[in-house]
């Protein structure tokens, strides 16, 4: 198959790369990140998450993350609602977008939302019901896509059950998470295939963790399959705080130079995605996971 001719770019890197910092991240920083990751081109910046501060404290400032940025049109601004409580916040604090989040696997559904498959995706009903009166769309995540820290290996039936179950739901696009980056590139085919039967290649994005440094692999795997969104974050920020050892996700500045030398467009500046990933690996005190960065003599 042919490789897209434009790729979808998703920056994850404020949320999912920030929500495991130990040391709380002022928010004045948080905010100049999501400002300069817009100024770069990126046009979804998942930058909030409205969930329990008690499960994850750095979130906790996602409503002042939100207020304090420099809205800039053509940018959608995302946010993480597990329930209705979530939602409720992400709307007041004027989300574009939202994100429920399963998981394929039950054992990390528990760890990670505190119920199992089915309970997760009840819970997530009236969601998308408020969010559709509201017109907010809503993404659907599903983590341990291809392994589970508690589980192991997760069959691709199992993938596609839960993300036909969002999609039907209403979900606009499933973002198939490999939580803990233990994919490989057949693997990574063989669990996409299962979910496009099943949901249109189109509305399906791909988000890998780089534990393993199979991401890239991974990815250029997905575009072969006709998958045309991309998550990653800036500087590779990040892991999950519900599956341990999990390190970040791919960093964006790769992903971008993979694109980029594929002659793929994306609508993305490498040099101020550098430089965003430099500013908050500065700030944060950690070196750049991003090889590109280093490569350009970030430290
Ligand atoms: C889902 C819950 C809330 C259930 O947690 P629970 O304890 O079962 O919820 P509850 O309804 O019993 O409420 C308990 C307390 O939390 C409060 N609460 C309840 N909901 C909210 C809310 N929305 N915002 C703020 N507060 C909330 C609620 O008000 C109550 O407060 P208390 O009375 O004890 O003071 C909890 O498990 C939780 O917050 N989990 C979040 C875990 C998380 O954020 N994980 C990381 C994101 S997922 C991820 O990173 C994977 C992904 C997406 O990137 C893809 C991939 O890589 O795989």
């Amino acid at each position: 198959m042919q490789l897209p001719k434009f790729v979808r770019m998703v920056e994850v890197g404020p949320r999912d790369g920030l929500q495991n910092e130990k040391t709380m991240v002022p928010t004045a920083v948080k905010v100049e990140l999501v400002d300069r990751l817009s100024d770069a081109g990126l046009t979804v910046v998942e930058a909030a998450s409205f969930v329990s501060p008690k499960w994850v404290p750095q979130m906790g400032d996602s409503a002042e993350v939100l207020a304090g940025i420099a809205r800039k049109p053509g940018v959608r601004y995302a946010a993480l609602t597990p329930n209705l409580k979530g939602l409720e916040g992400a709307l007041a604090a004027r989300a574009d977008e939202v994100a429920v989040f399963g998981a394929a696997s039950e054992s990390f559904s528990r760890k990670n939302i505190n119920c199992s498959i089915a309970e997760s995706l009840d819970r997530f009903a009236p969601v998308m019901e408020r969010a559709k009166a509201e017109g907010v769309p809503v993404r659907g995540y599903v983590s341990c896509v291809l392994g589970c820290p508690y589980e192991g290996e997760i069959s691709p039936g199992a993938v596609a059950e839960v993300a036909e179950r969002l999609y039907a739901m209403g979900c606009y696009e499933i973002s198939l998470g490999d939580t803990i980056g233990t994919g490989t590139p057949t693997r990574a085919q063989l669990m996409i295939a299962a979910v496009a039967d099943r949901v249109p290649v189109e509305r399906i994005a791909v988000h890998f963790h780089d534990t393993y440094g199979q991401a890239l692999a991974n990815i250029l795997a997905a575009l072969q399959m006709g998958v045309a969104v991309v998550d990653s974050s800036v500087a590779g920020l990040g892991g999950c705080p519900y599956a341990k050892g999990a390190s970040g996700n791919v960093a964006s500045e790769d992903v971008l130079y993979m694109l980029d030398g594929l002659g793929i467009e994306t609508g993305v500046d490498l040099d101020r995605l550098i430089a965003a990933g430099a500013f908050i690996s500065d700030a944060i005190g950690r070196p750049t996971a991003s090889k590109v960065a280093r490569a350009r003599g970030c430290a």
